[in-house]
């Protein structure tokens, strides 16, 4: 199991400061849609250039012309690529192909997908390198998770990996590695903290044991 930080409400100099803190616990830093609409694919060419050991995914939920958002997110340093489940089979394989042109991955992000087990075999068939359940912010507003969106892909998923997203924290972390997930992403649950250094470090710590 991996750790992916989420970076959504910072510009790109507190973006950098914040890994600075927290890169020796973190597999995968996520520039986070918010970012991204803000400074544009600055915040992952930056991000790259300050941390090229770290794995940089772009999350920039693909919705249409995917090959072509694919090839910009990479060429601006991106490891991954996000797109959104509720695209086009098209829009899904167009970015597969450029991930695999440009010797990147893609991960999928399941945010509002309704049925996501028949969604899931189906981006599964279609080459995601990730399926991601995800509960938004303004889900999680409503008490929300995705614990059981996750173990209902793991029951069907056979080739990608799976990944969750949406509110965790150290608190909520033991509920989602018993479904055992190959990326966890956290956002709030390290940026929000005083002391986010100790917050990714025992976030960490708790993943590595499974
Ligand atoms: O993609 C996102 C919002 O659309 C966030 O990056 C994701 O939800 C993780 O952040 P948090 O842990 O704060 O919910």
């Amino acid at each position: 199991m991996k750790l992916q930080l989420a970076l959504d409400l910072v510009n790109i100099p507190e973006a950098i400061e914040l890994v600075s803190e927290v890169q020796d616990s973190i597999d995968v830093v996520e520039i986070g849609t918010p970012i991204i609409n803000s400074w544009g694919h600055a915040a992952v060419r930056e991000m790259k250039k300050a941390y090229p050991h770290l794995t940089v995914l772009a999350d920039v939920k693909i919705m249409d012309a995917a090959g072509y958002e694919v090839q910009q997110a990479s060429a601006a340093g991106a490891d991954i690529v996000t797109i959104l489940g509720a695209a086009e089979d098209s829009s899904i394989r167009g970015a597969v192909e450029a991930a695999k042109k440009e010797g990147k991955e893609i991960l999928v992000d399941m945010i509002a997908v309704k049925d996501i087990e028949t969604r899931a075999k189906e981006l599964d068939q279609l080459g995601a390198d990730y399926i991601c359940v995800h509960t938004g912010y303004d889900l999680q507003a409503e008490g929300k998770d995705s614990f059981e969106d996750l173990r209902k892909i793991k029951a069907v998923v056979k080739n990608a990996k799976t990944a969750i997203a949406g509110g965790i924290k150290l608190e909520t972390l033991p509920e989602v590695i018993k479904a055992q997930p190959d990326l966890v992403i956290v956002g709030g649950g390290i940026t929000t903290k005083e002391d986010k250094k100790t917050a990714a470090q025992e976030i960490k710590a708790l993943i590595n044991k499974g």
